[in-house]
């Protein structure tokens, strides 16, 4: 009586019910119940299609398409959504996979249709089964097939080990032979520090390619596609051919050609590399100015044409240089190197990301401090300004002082570990320590130690990338001491 005559408090009383029912329903099954019983009503008002995919044909060969079907469903996230499935431990640690069980009935979209799968099993052997509804049959059969073996390849690319072959030339029965290990290598496109928006451009011309396999046989062209990474020391150009290689999820081919006897050796080389792989040649330019290599510059350039690789293709080619104003132009045309990518010294905003990756931060009442010095032209790469930040990264600040002692002693015009290496070697017992402020200075006494520690290495690494023959530690010692009188 009294709430007829009230409209407000009736409504304020509907609404309260409603939203502890529809609550109720959401904490409990009843939705999902009556969804279910919902789609048996509408199963019976449809007619419906069955394909089998049997596990094996009559001569128990086993069927390709069974195989591909499996992958596909369980890789939809439907088959967590069903009631039961299935947990295996996957090939990589802490890797779990869902799998299909036999009583289950897997659901997938495609084109607005819903499609039914289900696995029947008997003692000899499997089978999937398809439902179709027989309205819809026309329309999707074909293309949804096509659509499932085409998620298959991308699920076998992306499962695929990539591998690094190495050619080997010290032994001399194995010239012209790649030595294979497992590519582990931690950089990924992602962990390098550039410029975002030419990150998203080189990510999609490399999709771009991976699609355009009708498009490069129409103008009857290799499919290929050629990079030139080029930059100074420590920007980033081996961490990121590694990121190209885990985007694409192909092979790496590094070939050396300091060990690469002639341009038949090297002809012999590609063809010996298989489709979908990532040929690199890092340090050009310095394989070309000091001729440190057999290969001349006509088998270099068939190489890059890649006439030689008529039997095969989808190949990525990677060049790297340190710089490209001494190359010959010929090396360097249209359609040679397709893309060319400049990896500069460290900028205010290439060390913001690095600041966020390696330390946690985002803003720092240091970062304008820090900007005015990069403003007035002081950089270093981001190798050093990453392993200072290593070095320091249990003190933010100290690591950011560091930052700036070091851009402002050594940034200006330096573009080599060794001039770094040098005046943080000077400084060790002086100004530098001092300038990162007292509690830090025995963390940057830290900090230079590894400089100087981490300018071996690279001495090492750089040196290994000059394909010497034989190096040992005391040969980089000898080299450092060199660059420091
Ligand atoms: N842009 C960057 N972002 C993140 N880390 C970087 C970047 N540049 C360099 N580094 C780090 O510095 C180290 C050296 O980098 P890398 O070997 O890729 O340099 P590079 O350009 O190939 O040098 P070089 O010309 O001497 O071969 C790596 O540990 C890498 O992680
Ligand atoms: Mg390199």
């Amino acid at each position: 009586m009294f709430l007829s005559s009230n409209p407000i408090l009736l409504l304020g009383l509907i609404i309260t019910v409603s939203y502890l029912l529809l609550r109720f329903l959401h904490k409990t099954s009843i939705l999902y119940t009556l969804k279910k019983r919902w789609r048996l009503i509408e199963d019976r008002s449809h007619v419906y299609q069955f394909y089998k995919v049997p596990q094996f044909n009559e001569l128990m060969q086993e069927n390709q398409l069974y195989r591909r079907v499996f992958a596909y469903l369980n890789s939809l996230s439907s088959v967590e959504d069903s009631d039961f499935a299935n947990l295996f431990s996957g090939n990589k640690s802490n890797e779990i996979n869902l799998f299909i069980d036999p009583n289950q009935i897997v659901v997938d979209t495609f084109l607005s249709a819903s499609v039914y799968w289900s696995c029947e099993r008997d003692s000899r052997s499997r089978a999937l089964v398809l439902k179709i509804r027989r309205s819809d049959k026309r329309k999707i059969l074909r293309p949804y097939l096509q659509h499932v073996h085409a998620m298959f390849d991308e699920i076998e690319q992306r499962r695929k080990e990539v591998k690094l072959y190495i050619n080997a030339g010290d032994e001399p029965e194995r010239n012209g032979r790649w030595r294979s290990i497992p590519f582990t290598h931690p950089s990924t496109i992602e962990t390098v520090a550039m410029d975002s928006d030419l990150k998203n451009k080189i990510k999609s011309d490399l999709e771009s390619f991976l699609k355009s396999k009708q498009y490069y046989h129409r103008l009857g062209r290799v499919w290929k596609r050629s990079y030139l990474l080029y930059g100074p020391s420590g920007t980033g150009k081996s961490s990121f051919v590694a990121g190209i290689a885990k985007f694409l999820c192909y092979d790496v081919y590094d070939i050396d050609l300091s060990k690469v006897i002639n341009d038949s050796d090297l002809k012999m080389l590609l063809l010996q590399t298989t489709n979908k792989s990532m040929i690199v040649i890092e340090d050009l330019d310095r394989y070309l100015a000091e001729k440190s290599t057999a290969v001349s510059l006509s088998g270099i350039l068939n190489f890059m044409d890649g006439i030689i690789s008529c039997c095969g293709e989808e190949r990525v080619m990677v060049f790297t240089m340190n710089g490209k104003d001494r190359i010959d132009p010929t090396v360097l045309r249209p359609g040679r190197i397709d893309v060319h990518i400049h990896f500069p010294l460290c900028d205010f905003s290439a060390f913001k990301t690095l600041a966020n990756s390696h330390l946690g931060l985002k803003e720092h009442k240091l970062f304008s401090q820090i900007e005015e010095v990069f403003q007035t032209g002081s950089s270093l790469s981001p190798a050093e300004i990453g392993e200072i930040m290593i070095s320091n990264r249990t003190s933010p600040s100290r690591a950011l002082k560091c930052v700036i002692s070091a851009l402002q002693t050594n940034g200006g015009g330096s573009r080599g570990m060794g001039r770094v290496g040098q005046q943080l070697g000077e400084s060790t017992s002086g100004r530098f320590v001092e300038e990162c402020g007292e509690p830090g200075s025995i963390f940057c006494r830290e900090g230079v130690h590894t400089m100087k520690e981490f300018r071996k290495l690279y001495g090492l690494l750089r040196m290994r990338s000059g394909r010497k023959d034989s190096m040992d530690l005391d040969s980089v010692e000898k080299e450092s001491s060199k660059q420091e009188t």
